[in-house]
């Protein structure tokens, strides 16, 4: 890199204030390219699909993320931000690249396919025209990096000079605008004190707020990622674990959750019992963590994270087979009001959704299953087409034998029980997302069950031999 002392960081890559590139413009790339210009720096968003890049050079955020099209738009309209499909264009303008692009299960593995990394990687490195800073934020499996560094480093053109470093990121889809403004933390991985202090230029708001800075190296910035996603889902179904046997025991996993979630230590958040985690992210994630492991010979985290998948997955079999018990033993030719298809509220998101895996195994079963979503029934549709959507809770519902709640959106939370009861065939609900108050629709006549909770019939057991039984009156 340039050897004259420089005045910032930035000057050191020729640049009076680095201009950045976001090679992927998906859920993840599309929100840092935004927050980038809201932070104040040019911006152009790179993108292979050029349906998403005419989109978002229209202002028009191909998905649905609170809050992300007006930030687009604004700054669209600002001059600030601008998308491309040619990344010649994108490496000729910009100092920093982020590399945003998919990493998803590969096909027949629980390995991560890092072609596209690979790939957008070396696009940029091979097309740099002067000195930058390769910044990777897809998730990647731990060593991605290093091997990434030595492809970079046998492609980049003569005379130039380029570093990889791995900033991942840990925002939440539905809070992704938020979470990129305002991030928890900053990890940078294999950082010089040269693409240190260009970092700390890039991310100079939230470090103004007080946001923490964590430096290491490559793999401990790579692993840092995907623990976090890995202790998520295993406090998911850790929780999904004490469910079953609250339900066997008569207990409330409801109330034990908010107990729980008082001590600090463990905290409230990720202790919600029920269908269990989705996405494009937690189970994939997992899922190459439990790969990498066994390929590194650490076969604890990989048996620990092979039960959290399990028990995960099994979640979704138990909200099935609840369904055709509702039933009668069989669900061919019944019909199925279903109540969300995301992998979670706002979003639209249904890569990997438990609601939707549940609706079509019901429909392979020969039910007639109608989904209502309020964001996702486009992309439901899109990935299974062969299934029924609602435009409302009251079309889902009609003429149902049994309501399945299978995503929490907050919209369900105002339904009128009573009212609703009016249109189905039967008034039975499993709320599979424990999100409906159970005491609404009891009043209001409906077969009511959650997860993790004792059926509501059973008469409370007191042993004969327990002397305090003679003292509890019998109602
Ligand atoms: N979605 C999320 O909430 C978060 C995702 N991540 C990680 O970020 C990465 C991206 O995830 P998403 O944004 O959800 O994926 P996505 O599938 O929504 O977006 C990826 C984008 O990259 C584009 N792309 C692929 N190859 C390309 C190339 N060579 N050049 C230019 N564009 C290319 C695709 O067309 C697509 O638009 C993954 O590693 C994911 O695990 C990390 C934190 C949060
Ligand atoms: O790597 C990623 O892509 C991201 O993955 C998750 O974010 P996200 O996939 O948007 O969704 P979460 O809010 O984590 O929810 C994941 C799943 O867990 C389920 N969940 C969540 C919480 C809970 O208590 N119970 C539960 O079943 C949700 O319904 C959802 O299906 C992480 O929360 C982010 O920090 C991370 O950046």
């Amino acid at each position: 890199m340039t050897t004259s002392t420089p005045a910032t960081p930035s000057e050191a890559l020729g640049a009076t204030r680095p201009r950045i590139s976001v090679v992927g413009t998906g859920y993840l790339g599309a929100t840092h390219a935004a927050a980038m210009a809201e932070m104040g720096f040019d911006v152009m968003g790179v993108d292979s699909d050029p349906a998403k890049v005419a989109a978002l050079s229209e202002g028009i955020v191909p998905f649905f993320e609170p809050g992300l099209p007006e930030l687009i738009r604004t700054h669209v309209a600002s001059g600030r931000l601008h998308f491309t499909t040619d990344i010649v264009e994108a490496t000729a303008f910009a100092d920093v690249h982020f590399i945003c692009v998919g990493t998803p299960q590969a096909r027949g593995s629980n390995a991560a396919n890092l072609s596209y990394v690979e790939e957008a990687t070396r696009s940029v490195a091979r097309n740099l025209t002067h000195d930058g800073i390769i910044v990777g934020k897809s998730t990647v499996p731990v060593g991605t990096g290093a091997r990434l560094r030595s492809i970079v480093a046998g492609i980049v053109p003569a005379g130039i000079s380029t570093e990889l470093i791995w900033n991942p990121e840990f925002l939440r889809e539905g809070k992704a605008v938020d979470d990129t403004l305002t991030p928890d933390r900053i990890v940078l991985g294999g950082t010089t004190a040269l693409s240190e202090a260009v970092m700390r230029e890039v991310y100079a708001a939230p470090i103004a707020i007080g946001t923490p800075v964590i430096l290491c190296d490559l793999p401990t910035a790579e692993l840092v990622k995907v623990s976090a996603n890995a202790f998520l889902a295993t406090k998911i179904s850790f929780i999904n674990a004490i469910a079953e046997v609250c339900e066997a025991a008569g207990a409330d996993v409801g109330v034990l959750a908010d107990a729980l979630g008082h001590d600090i230590r463990i905290g409230r958040q990720f202790l919600n019992a029920g269908l269990g985690f989705g996405g494009g992210c937690l189970p994939k994630d997992i899922r190459a963590l439990i790969h990498r492991a066994g390929e590194l010979g650490a076969t604890k985290a990989a048996s620990l994270l092979q039960q959290v998948d399990e028990i995960n997955m099994s979640q979704r079999q138990l909200v099935i087979n609840m369904a055709i018990e509702a039933c009668g033993g069989s669900v061919l030719n019944r019909r199925i009001g279903v109540l969300g298809a995301a992998f979670k509220p706002l979003t639209d998101d249904v890569r990997d959704s438990p609601a939707l895996n549940v609706a079509a195994a019901l429909h392979l079963r020969g039910a007639q299953v109608v989904i209502y979503d309020p964001e996702a029934s486009s992309t439901a549709q899109r990935m299974f087409p062969t299934l029924t959507y609602a435009d409302s809770v009251e079309e889902a519902a009609t003429n149902s034998d049994v309501i399945l709640v299978l995503t929490e959106w907050e919209e369900f939370n105002s339904i009128d029980a009573a009212a609703l009861r009016e249109i189905v065939a039967l008034p039975v609900i499993i709320d599979a997302r424990n999100c409906l108050d159970a005491a609404h629709w009891r009043a209001a006549g409906w077969r009511f069950t959650g997860l993790g909770v004792a059926p509501v019939a059973l008469t409370p057991m007191i042993p004969e031999h327990n002397s305090l039984s003679r003292l509890v009156p019998v109602q």
